[in-house]
């Protein structure tokens, strides 16, 4: 918000904004990180912070969809039922083989807008990787559809679509063109890639991918598909493999790919990963669509569905605070953000001056 927003209440007492959002009055404007004080709640709508230049080119307009779900399904092939036999086949004429299927997905119908951060939940065998991987296109369904108006960076299998036999350095050539990069811009940000992937995956760039450790492989697909300039982001459950300080070094990637405006796709069992980044969830159960909401009243239907009287839903109370307590660890995040951005900005006017 800037201040042509209406009127707020006075400092630290919260109005219930037009959009049904409760808002605080904010303190200072967050392009001046000196002044924030943390004591302080804030709403981060209430900032007027400064938009983060992004190198996608977009397809769609502001308020467009991005994604488009239509009465979507897929049908797997569970496996085979006893054979035929040569008399059933002759005087049926049916298929040697009694296939037994199951709809993996079924009637899913939902729109993603620009930007929206949007956390899967569901338990096992529910569907996610599945929605993933028909999103990303590498799956096709059986009824319905999934348009995807702009381009998908995934990050859906642990191998990230790498091939075993090149080497890493290959692979990332190989990928980054796929995804419409030149040569030039793949060297324009290779230590990018590299240092943020890490010494061991610098020190093993001409080995086969295949005898990276699950580790490794992960670290080199996140630190690929994250420089790609693709609007849409869906990554997968792959993280729990890195340790904790790569983790941690992901999320702060994904939020300043959030800043640019980008659109994130995140699958995880973990909730305060979902919660850390996505405003909506949806909930997968059976294969059909059961819930879409804010993320954490999806989450708590969900873990109130999986754990019953184990899992004690928190009060209206609770809820709110819990919500403000997040929206000030992402501006504390965000703020951190932009004096880092402003600080490596600073450092390359510098070197430039010098020449
Ligand atoms: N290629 C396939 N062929 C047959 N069945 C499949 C295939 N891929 C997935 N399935 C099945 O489809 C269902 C949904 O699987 P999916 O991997 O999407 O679930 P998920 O919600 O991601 O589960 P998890 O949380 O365990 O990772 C499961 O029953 C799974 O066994």
């Amino acid at each position: 918000m800037t201040d042509q927003s209406p009127p707020l209440g006075p400092i630290g007492e919260p109005i219930m904004g037009e959009n049904g959002k409760l808002r605080w009055r904010p303190i200072r404007k967050a392009n001046d990180p000196a002044g924030y004080d943390p004591e302080h709640k804030h709403h981060i709508d209430d900032y007027d912070l400064p938009p983060v230049e992004s190198t996608v080119t977009w397809k769609t307009k502001p308020g467009e969809p991005v994604i488009e779900v239509e009465d979507l399904g897929i049908e797997f092939l569970r496996g085979r039922k006893r054979n035929l036999s040569l008399r059933e086949i002759v005087f049926t004429g049916k298929s040697a083989h009694k296939r037994d299927t199951f709809w993996a997905l079924r009637n899913l119908n939902f729109r993603v807008g620009r930007g929206e951060a949007v956390g899967l939940v569901g338990g096992n065998g529910g569907g996610k990787s599945t929605l993933l991987k028909l999103i990303a296109g590498t799956l096709l369904p059986d009824e319905g559809r999934a348009k995807v108006h702009e381009g998908v960076a995934p990050l859906i299998e642990l191998t990230g679509g790498f091939v075993g036999e090149l080497s890493a350095r290959e692979n990332i050539y190989l990928t980054a063109g796929l995804h419409g990069m030149s040569k030039e811009q793949v060297e324009e940000r290779w230590d990018d890639i590299v240092d943020f992937a890490g010494p061991q995956v610098r020190a093993g760039l001409d080995v086969p991918y295949r005898h990276f450790s699950s580790g490794m492989q992960v670290r080199l697909g996140f630190a690929v598909i994250t420089c790609l300039d693709e609007p849409i982001i869906l990554v997968d459950e792959v993280l729990a493999v890195g340790d904790a300080a790569f983790r941690e070094k992901c999320y702060n990637r994904m939020e300043s790919l959030l800043d640019q405006g980008r659109t994130l796709f995140l699958v995880s069992h973990s909730g305060p990963d979902l919660l850390r980044f996505c405003t909506r969830g949806l909930y997968l159960n059976g294969g059909h669509l059961v819930g879409d909401g804010p993320m954490d009243e999806i989450m708590d239907r969900y873990l109130s569905e999986l754990m019953g009287d184990n899992y004690q839903l928190p009060t209206d109370e609770e809820v709110t605070d819990r919500r403000l307590k997040r929206t000030d660890d992402q501006i504390k995040r965000r703020l951190k953000r932009e004096a880092e951005r402003t600080a490596i900005q600073n450092e390359a006017d510098r070197r430039r001056a010098v020449g």
